[in-house]
């Protein structure tokens, strides 16, 4: 076996592993699917998060549709997601305090929502992500966030 079929042979058996653990600690579809309803349920009763998604999302069904394809892509590995989050962001009068309000409201549904193991895998993926959103935002408003530093007011 050369080096190209090598190659080529080594990423789907990755790819099904991760598939495969997922599964194995209760992760699936239909858990995504009740993570993602709950958590913008309870989006959307947050005082300080609900005007900023009300300011962009009249429709909800296609949203949670996207997010149900976002988190089967980043937990899954499914390539259900193709979207680009970093241009819908950029523009949100948001600061340091939306992303620990929106992560607090999505740890609490995971723990919630999941068995502890895959609880911590979304939560893990959810706070790395945050941190490069925030980190993004704060770049286009020409802000250059030292390690621990905030997202300030828009
Ligand atoms: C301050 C916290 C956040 C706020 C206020 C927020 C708000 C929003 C809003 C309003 C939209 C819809 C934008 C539009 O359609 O114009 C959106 C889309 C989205 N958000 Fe967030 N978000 C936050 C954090 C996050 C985090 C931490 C993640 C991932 C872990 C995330 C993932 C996404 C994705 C994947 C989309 C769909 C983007 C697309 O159209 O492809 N968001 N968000």
């Amino acid at each position: 076996m050369g080096p190209e079929s090598f190659k080529s042979h080594a990423a789907a058996p990755r790819a099904a592993q991760r598939a495969a653990f997922a599964h194995a600690i209760g992760i699936d579809e239909a858990m995504i699917e009740r993570l993602v309803d709950r958590f913008y349920a309870r989006v959307r009763e947050d005082a300080l998060l609900a005007p900023v998604f009300a300011a962009k999302i009249a429709d909800w069904e296609p949203h949670l549709r996207q997010m149900y394809a976002f988190w089967s892509s980043v937990v899954l590995g499914t390539g259900r997601y193709h979207g680009r989050p970093m241009p819908k962001h950029a523009p949100l009068p948001v600061c340091g305090d939306h992303f620990d309000r929106w992560l607090a409201l999505f740890e609490a549904t995971a723990r919630e929502v999941c068995p502890p193991r895959a609880a911590e895998i979304f939560i893990e993926r959810a706070r790395r992500i945050a941190a490069s959103l925030e980190y993004a935002i704060a770049l286009t408003r020409g802000a250059d966030l030292a390690p621990g530093e905030r997202l300030g007011e828009p």
